[in-house]
Formats: C-alpha cells, structure tokens, sequence
C-alpha cells in the first residue's frame, strides 16, 4: 500500500493506493457515518458495487445510485435525479457520498457532494487508470453542451481509495485513455518518467509493478501542482496540456463519441507542433505519434470545422478576453501558458489536422 498526504493551504486528504483496498474500505473510512450513498455508473455497477456495499459496516444505512455508463452521463439531468436520490434517501450533513467509478462518476458525484446541502463528505473509489488524473486535486464538475466541465466546483474529497485490482477489467480502450493522462504526466514533468511511459506496450498484458509506478509517479505530478496551486491561478493550467484542443474535440463531436484520453492524446500532438512552431522547441513528436500509433490510439477524426473548433477553444476556462490560452513546452518538464492569436491558431490548426490526416 503506498499513501500520499496531499496538502493545501485549505485541505489535507490521503491518497492510498493498492490492492484489496476494497476489502477493507470501512476501516479507510475518514470517520464513522450513519448514512451512506454509493454513486456509480452501470458498469461499475455490476462488477464492484456489491462488492464495496459488503465491506461498508453492517450499522450504516447503504444506498446506491447507478447512473448510465459513458461521459453523456455528466449531465444537468443525472446530476438532478441524483440530488433527488440523496434527499430521498434522507442523507444529511453528516453523511457521506462515495464515487465508485471512473473519472466521468468521480467528477459527477463530487459535484452532487460538493452542492447537496451546500456541501456533504464524499470519498472517491476511482477504478479508472485515467482516474489516478481525476480523482486527485478536487475539481469537480459536470458537462453543458457548449463545453467540457462549465459547471463545477473545486471540492476536495475526504480520501482517494483506489483500488488497483479493479484495473484489471478494464477493456483496453479505457487502459489507454487512462495512459494518454500518464503521458501528459510525463511530459510536463520529466523526461525519464516519459521515456519509462513510452515503453508500455498497451497491446500486451500491463505488468501491475509497471502500472502502479506509473500510476503513483503520475499522483505525485499532480499533487505537486495542486498543492501549490489548488484553484488553478497559475501553474495547476500546466496539467490542461492536451486539453484545450482535446477538450473541443469532445464536446464538438459529442460527449462520449471519443474518450477524454483520446482527444488529450491528439490534444497533446497539436500543443507539440504549437510549441515548435511559436517557441521553437525540439520536442519528440514523431516518438509520440508511433508510440500512439502502435497502441491503438484513433488518430484521424471526422471531418470538423476549424473555426468551430476554436469558438470551443475559446470557451476553455484558460481562456480570457476572448484569446485561446494554450499549454506549451519549451521542453519535456517546462510547460508554459501561451495566448495564440485567431489567424496563427487557424493557420496551426488547419495544418495539424491535414496532417493527421495523411498519416
Ligand atoms: N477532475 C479531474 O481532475 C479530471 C481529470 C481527468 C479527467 N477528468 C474527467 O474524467 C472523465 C473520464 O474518466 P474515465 O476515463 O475514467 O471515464 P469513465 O468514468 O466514463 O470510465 C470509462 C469507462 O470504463 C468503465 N469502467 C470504469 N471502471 C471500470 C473497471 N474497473 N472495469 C471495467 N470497466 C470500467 C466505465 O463504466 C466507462 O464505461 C471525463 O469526464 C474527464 O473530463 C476529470
Ligand atoms: O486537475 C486539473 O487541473 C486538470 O486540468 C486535469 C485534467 O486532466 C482534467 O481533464 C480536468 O478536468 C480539466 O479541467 P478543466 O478545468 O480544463 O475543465
Ligand atoms: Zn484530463
């Protein structure tokens, strides 16, 4: 069992991290609660809710709430049904919301604990590799059509109980989504990290020493961050590379249509030609694309309109005064935030996408 404290000037919470930690989740409990609400989507559901209800104490009330698996499912409306779940169910101050889940039910329950009664206890149970991103660092947040994650709240959770043996249902789709934010670790924080990353071969049975270095390399990335800057004032930006060309993908394709990690993964191609383009940075592109190319990941899209992709840029929370703000790399561990101007984005963009295209 490996445990990070994270602190900030606000808040201290444990991220425990190793297997059969389900098992004995009671005993991981902050404190005792009397009433309990387990959110977690359809999936999850019937591999490991049964499983998490069995080890909460025998003398709390469990309820659980299953919302639909897939991103479609961070929405105004499960968000309302499930604050009407929790008053149904009578939960009060005292009570405690855990996510079982991925990052989609992670980031959806923190925000149903982060409003229901202006603020409840809620723990995170991520069983996501991308969750090692998610389930840290407290945003928390639900989708509106016109952009990724418009509505949320920075809320911590109480703990970070993850549970590593429930990576090993994951399909490989979902492994690497998970891997492109490991990835995004690796790039804006060391290059030993990132070479050790691209070594993985997706396509092969993950060797579980290798996936929980990676996974607790990439917690200690972020914790890093987030304890120096919790609210995102300035460097907590540095972990959106990839995401603001990544973030416009998802919501101009529509949710779920492509996995956060994908759309981060090509995200983070477009911020590297960005990069070597305005900051003249030697970085390894064409290492990243075969690593990619090799495990899988979808790199053409279908056809999408530039200037509609920049109006969602443009609706990024980095964004200010209507200028897209970007996430570059001088090199591999220096990230910068950089406005790029309408005409050289569209010039940048129209040929990125050319270019994937012809590969
Ligand atoms: N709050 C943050 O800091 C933060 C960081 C990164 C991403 N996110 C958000 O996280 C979401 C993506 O998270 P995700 O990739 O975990 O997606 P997800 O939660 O939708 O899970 C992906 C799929 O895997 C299934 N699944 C989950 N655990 C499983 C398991 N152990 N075995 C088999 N199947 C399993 C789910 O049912 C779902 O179908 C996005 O909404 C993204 O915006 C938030
Ligand atoms: O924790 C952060 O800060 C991140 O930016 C992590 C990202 O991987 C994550 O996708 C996050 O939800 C993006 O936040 P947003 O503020 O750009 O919506
Ligand atoms: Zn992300």
């Amino acid at each position: 069992m490996h445990k990070q404290t994270i602190k900030t000037d606000t808040n201290e919470y444990d991220v425990l991290v190793g297997k059969a930690i389900i098992n004995h989740i009671d005993q991981y409990l902050p404190r005792k609660y009397s009433n309990i609400l387990v959110i977690t989507d359809s999936e999850v559901h019937s591999l490991y809710a049964d499983k998490v209800v069995r080890h909460l104490s025998a003398d709390t009330k469990v309820h659980v709430s299953v919302v639909p698996a897939g991103e479609s499912s961070k929405s105004i409306e499960q968000y309302y049904q499930l604050l009407t779940d929790a008053i149904q169910y009578q939960l009060d101050r005292k009570s405690l919301i855990i996510a079982l889940g991925g990052g989609m039910i992670g980031d959806l329950a923190g925000f149903v604990a982060a409003t229901y009664m202006r603020g409840i206890d809620f723990i995170q149970v991520p069983t996501t590799i991308l969750a090692h991103d998610s389930s840290v660092g407290g945003k928390v947040a639900i989708n509106h059509p016109e952009g990724k994650n418009l509505i949320g709240n920075f809320y911590p959770p109480q703990a970070v109980l993850y549970d590593i043996d429930t990576l090993h249902s994951l399909p490989d789709k979902e492994k690497r989504s998970g891997y492109a934010e490991v990835v995004k670790h690796g790039f804006i924080s060391n290059e030993a990290y990132l070479s050790d990353i691209l070594k993985v071969d997706l396509t092969k049975e993950l060797r579980p020493k290798v996936l929980s270095d990676h996974i607790q390399k990439g917690i200690a990335v972020k914790a890093s961050i987030v304890e120096q800057d919790e609210k995102e004032s300035n460097i907590r930006k540095f972990l959106n590379f990839g995401h603001t060309l990544g973030h416009a993908i998802e919501s101009e394709l529509g949710y779920g249509r492509i996995t956060h990690g994908e759309a981060v993964a090509i995200g983070m191609l477009f911020a590297i030609r960005v990069s070597e383009n305005k900051l003249a940075s030697k970085l390894p592109y064409n290492e990243l694309f075969c690593w990619l190319s090799n495990n899988h990941y979808p790199l053409t899209l279908p056809p999408l309109s530039v200037d509609d992709l920049i109006k969602r840029m443009k609706k990024d929370k980095k964004s200010e005064n209507a200028k897209v703000q970007m996430v570059l790399l001088k090199n591999i561990g220096h990230p910068i935030t950089v406005n790029v101007e309408d005409t050289e984005l569209t010039e940048l963009l129209e040929k990125f996408l050319r270019e994937l295209d012809s590969r």
